[in-house]
């Protein structure tokens, strides 16, 4: 018998929308884009984004606790369990119902609430840089820093954000249960949002004040699990040189040496393309045979069977 293709997918942005409304939209399509891989025979685990849910969330507790004394305010770390909570439920109904009809009823859907230890003497820690919550003018930035003291930056071109610190992921520690959940064939969504980020302290762990990138764990992820591919789901088909420019080329295959002399060339912008292309050449160089794709959400079946995305592997 034909072994089944194991993927991890990360899910960006685009896959969960900005707002409660455009989530619940979005996770349809993306459940979409998901079922048509386990018809193709894959076996998925589904890891995602949670920038402007995060965002969003740690806004809203802060005002909350403005307001009310009583309510002492609420760290990152469980900002970004409440948002994992959150996500997962919607994605986990949508994918639930589009397997139903598609008479698929005999794949379990779990959301693992999961934890990621981080470094406390990472760098980053010093050099907030992640991007989360929505979008603002340059005026706009310049109040949130002034009231909420937010350390704001511009996010690729599009505009300000707030930016929080993003250690690397060092180790899933609810790896053994999502293993167990996956190998007995239920479809597990978990590391959503980059993961829960967590310092061990002798046999506690102490939840750490940062967002860790959803590209580096899910890569994580794709390597604990002995994944063959992980495929990066955001929105753009493919990789480009020059991404915007009028010689701007986009990438069907991409060798890990060149991805990393294009890396050192700034052909990906920080905060966006370049933690996808450093995840994708990571999970490439883990062990050989394993294979990174980026492409588009609507775009995941045409990019696994081959026919786009940008394919990323050993020379
Ligand atoms: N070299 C590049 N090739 C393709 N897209 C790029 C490149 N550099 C920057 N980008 C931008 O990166 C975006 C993907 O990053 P982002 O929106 O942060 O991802 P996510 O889907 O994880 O939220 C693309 O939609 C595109 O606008
Ligand atoms: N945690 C994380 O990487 O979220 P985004 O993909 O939304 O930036």
């Amino acid at each position: 018998m034909k072994q089944k293709k194991r993927i991890v997918i990360a899910l960006g942005g685009n896959a969960l929308g900005n707002t409660l409304t455009e989530q619940m939209l979005a996770v349809k399509s993306t459940s979409k884009a998901i079922v048509d891989l386990l018809q193709e025979g894959c076996e998925v685990i589904v890891a995602h984004g949670n920038g402007p849910q995060v965002g969003m969330i740690n806004h809203a507790m802060a005002a909350l606790s403005r307001e009310d004394r009583s309510q002492t305010n609420t760290p990152l770390s469980v900002c970004v369990a409440m948002s994992q909570a959150y996500i997962g439920y919607d994605l986990q109904n949508a994918l639930r119902e589009e397997m139903y009809n598609r008479d698929i009823f005999d794949i379990p859907v779990a959301t693992m609430v999961t934890q990621v230890r981080v470094d406390p003497e990472d760098p980053a820690f010093a050099c907030p840089a992640k991007p989360i919550g929505h979008f603002m003018t340059k005026e706009q930035a310049g109040f949130a820093a002034e009231k909420y003291g937010y350390v704001v930056k511009e996010d690729a071109g599009r505009g300000y954000r707030r930016v929080v610190a993003s250690p690397l992921p060092q180790e899933i520690i609810e790896i053994g249960a999502i293993h167990t959940l996956v190998e007995s064939g239920q479809l597990v969504i978990a590391c959503g949002g980059g993961g829960i980020p967590v310092i061990r302290k002798g046999n506690h762990l102490t939840g750490a004040s940062a967002v860790i990138d959803k590209d580096f764990a899910s890569e994580l992820l794709a390597e604990d699990l002995n994944a063959d591919y992980l495929i990066i789901l955001t929105a753009v088909e493919k990789v480009a040189l020059h991404f915007g420019k009028p010689n701007e080329t986009w990438l069907d295959d991409l060798d890990t040496e060149h991805a990393k002399k294009y890396i050192a060339a700034h052909h990906f912008a920080a905060g966006s393309m370049l933690p996808k292309v450093q995840a994708a050449v990571k999970f490439a160089e883990s062990k050989p045979g394993r294979t990174a794709l980026i492409t588009l959400l609507e775009k995941a079946r045409d990019g696994i069977l081959g026919k786009t995305g940008t394919h990323i592997h050993l020379p």
